[in-house]
């Protein structure tokens, strides 16, 4: 049903046990969904696509593909009440030094209004991830949909030793 947001990342956590386990990442799940009729864009795992590729980041390769853009012209396609759903929050630095996936959001220029996310990234890799600041300057919400957290987490780090 409309804004069904557990619904969403339930299916996005879904998404996220396809993704190959590595100790150096998470694995995450990740959906487009236009919040006006209520359809899923794209859906997304880390490592889906070739290269070293995040959930949220596939999203949008698939969506510009689809558009014959290139992902930093989405934000011309996409439909103006577009809506995020990540299982953890969009990271804002990379230890491959790739570009994060908050700059990929801002740089859509505000097509994304909201971003649901099921945890907050934990400081594993990068220590504190600052890029939901980042999104809420830009007028971005940012919700931590709660209730999934533990699932998530325990997904997320499958790839790493205890
Ligand atoms: N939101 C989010 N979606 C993902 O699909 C993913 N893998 C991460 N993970 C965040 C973590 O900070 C980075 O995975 C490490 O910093 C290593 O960087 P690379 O992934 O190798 O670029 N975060
Ligand atoms: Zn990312």
């Amino acid at each position: 049903q409309p804004g069904d947001h557990k619904g969403y990342l339930e299916y996005a956590l879904s998404l996220a046990e396809r993704s190959p386990p590595k100790p150096t990442n998470f694995r995450v799940g990740a959906l487009v969904v236009d919040a006006n009729t209520n359809t899923i864009l794209a859906t997304g795992f880390t490592l889906e696509l070739e290269g070293n590729t995040h959930a949220e980041q596939c999203c949008f390769i698939k969506l510009a593909n689809e558009h014959g853009v290139a992902e930093d012209e989405l934000g011309s396609v996409l439909p103006s009440n577009s809506v995020l759903y990540t299982t953890m929050e969009p990271c804002n630095k990379r230890l491959s030094g790739n570009l994060p996936c908050t700059d990929r959001i801002l740089r859509l220029g505000g097509s994304i209004k909201t971003v649901y996310v099921g945890v907050l990234e934990p400081e594993k890799f990068i220590g504190e991830n600052r890029g939901r600041k980042r999104l809420e300057e830009a007028g971005i919400e940012v919700e931590l949909v709660e209730g999934l957290q533990e699932r998530i987490l325990e997904v997320a780090t499958a790839g790493h030793q205890d």
